[in-house]
């Protein structure tokens, strides 16, 4: 039996940089991310997603800026976990991104997204992102620097089947 954990991953976006942040501690630490976390049981995934960008990095979006644009699934060897990443870009949102006990924010230009500093998977998936596709992607992982095997598509709509 696989366990399927929901997460929300939310990037915000303008026309020159993208918004990310140095995770500090915990689950992906040292790495460039965009900004999410668990679903918390009975909480809406889009009230997730703005809970975790504000805890994040301060960051405040409405939940109708948020369009979701992608879902990556990992699984890891000899794990009984899913984790179900749901991906949201936002171009409209409120503050000055700060510091917080989990999360350093940035903005990278789009020619200068640290790929070296992120997970492995991530330039798979990044040039969907920064094209406007949406995308669907799996990847298992053995440990966090290898992936065994993967699959990744675009989509026409995020309706799940
Ligand atoms: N870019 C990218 N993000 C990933 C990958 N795998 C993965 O879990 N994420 C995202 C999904 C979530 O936004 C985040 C993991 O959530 P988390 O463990 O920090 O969740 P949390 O804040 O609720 O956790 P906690 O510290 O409260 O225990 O990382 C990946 O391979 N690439």
């Amino acid at each position: 039996m696989i366990l399927n954990k929901v997460y929300t991953l939310v990037f915000l976006r303008n026309e020159q940089q993208i918004l990310l942040g140095l995770k500090k501690r915990g689950f992906g630490v040292n790495k460039w991310n965009g900004f999410g976390g668990k679903v918390e049981p009975k909480e809406e995934i889009l009230d997730a997603a703005v809970r975790e960008l504000k805890e994040e990095c301060c960051m405040s979006v409405r939940k109708h800026n948020l369009k979701n644009i992608g879902n990556l699934q990992f699984t890891f060897e000899g794990e009984a976990l899913m984790m179900d990443v749901r991906v949201f870009s936002a171009t409209s949102f409120v503050g000055d991104p700060e510091e917080t006990e989990e999360m350093l924010p940035k903005w990278f230009d789009y020619d200068k997204i640290p790929f070296e500093d992120m997970w492995l998977d991530d330039k798979l998936w990044f040039p969907y992102l920064l094209k406007d596709k949406l995308f669907y992607g799996r990847f298992h992982y053995q440990g966090y620097d290898k992936i065994l095997n993967y699959t990744i598509q675009e989509l026409n709509s995020m309706e799940r089947k």
